[in-house]
């Protein structure tokens, strides 16, 4: 490239920008040996000062056992000792959750403060990017406190003013590998005031078997129905009343977990009358074992589409009879809760060679999934591939559970944008951990990451009647 000097300046890095013909720099000193030794030692007075404060309980025991040995020599130190042992022995024997609560979880957590965070605080947040510069200095979140629940650790940190928490969500992934925790969650709890949640070993690794349901109906939550477990070990509850769920994963992911956890969920209110499953099923292998279960049964592509379409003639007469009178569903015998389950919802509206078929299917389930949710109508259906060509109307179902995906890119799809950076890896399933997914729970813009509960055949078989079967 021939450059024509005429019009091109060139400039020296040390040449003052036109606009700022004077360019401030701090000015680099050398530090004198007795400041640093000045800041060692108030650093150690701080140590010693705080200490007490933070761990009263240990500090008071240190104490009392030195003044002991000042007094009384080491034999009466060794019998203190022994008679501490002994305290504490029974103390855990008797009172073993408060002893938990109050020793165990309490030291554990000072632990893992020193040896995991404080150790490993500066490296990992720095080489994480959350390290924010200010007149030539380096600024860190500043750790508050660390606490211990039984399953993970809870690290209370003042975030750098002018950061937001958001800024840490995009950086979770990074601060779980960096601490070695399987993953990390973020709390906003007030200004600059964020909880970071790190669970010290993975409790979804071990699939979790079937869970119980309760004998009342009454008991049945539409609108929490247990399903799985979240990563913090407490239960994942799923919303069915007043919304639409699509399950995504790829082949062997396992979505026959998310459909049947529900059903079982749901088993009492079937029983009783006040909620009813309608059931699709292309595959005929997924949902065929407990087709005694429920009060519609297709497994064919006609009697699929008469399935839904009925599933809206129901839905659109109930909604007449409500319009004006009630303003939402409560599910009765009379008038109960119906679930449309679709296993494989592309088979209908991608896949099926019948173009009358799909157009059919779609209208349906978008009329079904747009005007449902009040009267009464859910749609719980499974999907494999996320992309609009296969199923256009995703954005009907206003709750979604992202299992293993192929591609990075497929995570949006499923959870919305901005959920792969909020952390939800769907896309780095573990392929031997079926069932494992990500989801959006309490409207909380954080993808939660759960497991379904496997239900077995034997336990389908113990939860359904031999009745007269419903088949379409
Ligand atoms: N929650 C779970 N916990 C443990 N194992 C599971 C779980 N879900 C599924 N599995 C195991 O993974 C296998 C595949 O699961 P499943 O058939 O539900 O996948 P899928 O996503 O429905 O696949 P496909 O689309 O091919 O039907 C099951 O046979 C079961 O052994």
């Amino acid at each position: 490239m021939v450059r024509d000097r005429a019009s091109v300046t060139e400039v020296q890095p040390t040449t003052p920008v036109p606009a700022h013909t004077i360019r401030f720099t701090t000015p680099v000193m050398p530090t004198p040996a007795i400041l640093i030794l000045a800041r060692w030692t108030g650093q150690l007075v701080r140590l010693a000062v705080l200490l007490p404060v933070r761990f009263p309980l240990a500090t008071l025991t240190g104490l009392g056992l030195l003044a002991l040995a000042h007094a009384g020599g080491w034999l009466a130190l060794a019998l203190a000792g022994t008679a501490l042992a002994v305290v504490v022995g029974v103390g855990a024997w008797r009172w073993p959750s408060a002893f938990r609560r109050v020793v165990t979880l309490r030291v554990l957590a000072a632990w893992r403060w020193w040896w995991v965070y404080q150790r490993n605080w500066q490296p990992v947040l720095v080489v994480a990017g959350l390290a924010e510069s200010y007149h030539q200095r380096r600024w860190l979140p500043r750790i508050r406190q660390v606490a211990c629940t039984p399953q993970s650790d809870r690290v209370r940190v003042t975030l750098v003013a002018g950061t937001a928490p958001g800024d840490v969500e995009q950086r979770m992934a990074e601060l779980a590998h960096g601490f070695g925790a399987p993953s990390c969650r973020v709390e906003v709890c007030g200004p600059r005031d964020v909880v970071l949640e790190f669970p010290r070993r993975d409790l979804l690794a071990a699939p979790i078997g079937a869970l119980p349901v309760p004998d009342d109906p009454q008991d049945v939550d539409l609108a929490a129905l247990p399903i799985g477990r979240r990563d913090d070990g407490s239960l994942w509850r799923l919303r069915l009343h007043g919304t639409h769920v699509l399950t995504v994963g790829v082949t062997g992911s396992g979505k026959g977990s998310v459909l049947w956890s529900t059903i079982r969920a749901l088993s009492p209110a079937l029983h009783a009358g006040t909620a009813q499953v309608w059931a699709i099923d292309p595959k005929r292998m997924e949902l065929a074992l407990g087709r005694d279960l429920f009060a519609r049964y297709a497994d064919t592509s006609d009697h699929a589409v008469s399935l839904l379409e009925s599933a809206v003639a129901d839905m659109q007469e109930r909604a007449e009879r409500y319009a004006g009178t009630q303003r939402c569903h409560v599910a009765t015998t009379t008038d109960p809760f119906v679930v449309v389950v679709l296993d494989e919802v592309a088979f209908l509206t991608a896949y099926h060679p019948d173009r009358d078929i799909r157009r059919r299917a779609e209208n349906a389930i978008a009329t079904l999934t747009s005007q449902g949710r009040s009267v009464g109508f859910c749609v719980l259906a499974a999907l494999q591939d996320p992309r609009k060509e296969v199923l256009n109307l995703r954005n009907l179902f206003p709750d979604k559970i992202a299992l293993r995906l192929d591609e990075a890119t497929q995570v949006d799809m499923v959870l919305g944008d901005g959920a792969r950076d909020r952390g939800a890896t769907a896309h780095l399933i573990n392929p031997t951990h079926p069932g494992v997914a990500f989801v959006r729970l309490d409207g909380s813009p954080i993808p939660a990451r759960v497991r379904a509960a496997y239900v077995a055949d034997t336990d389908i078989t113990a939860m359904t009647p031999t009745s007269t079967r419903g088949v379409d």
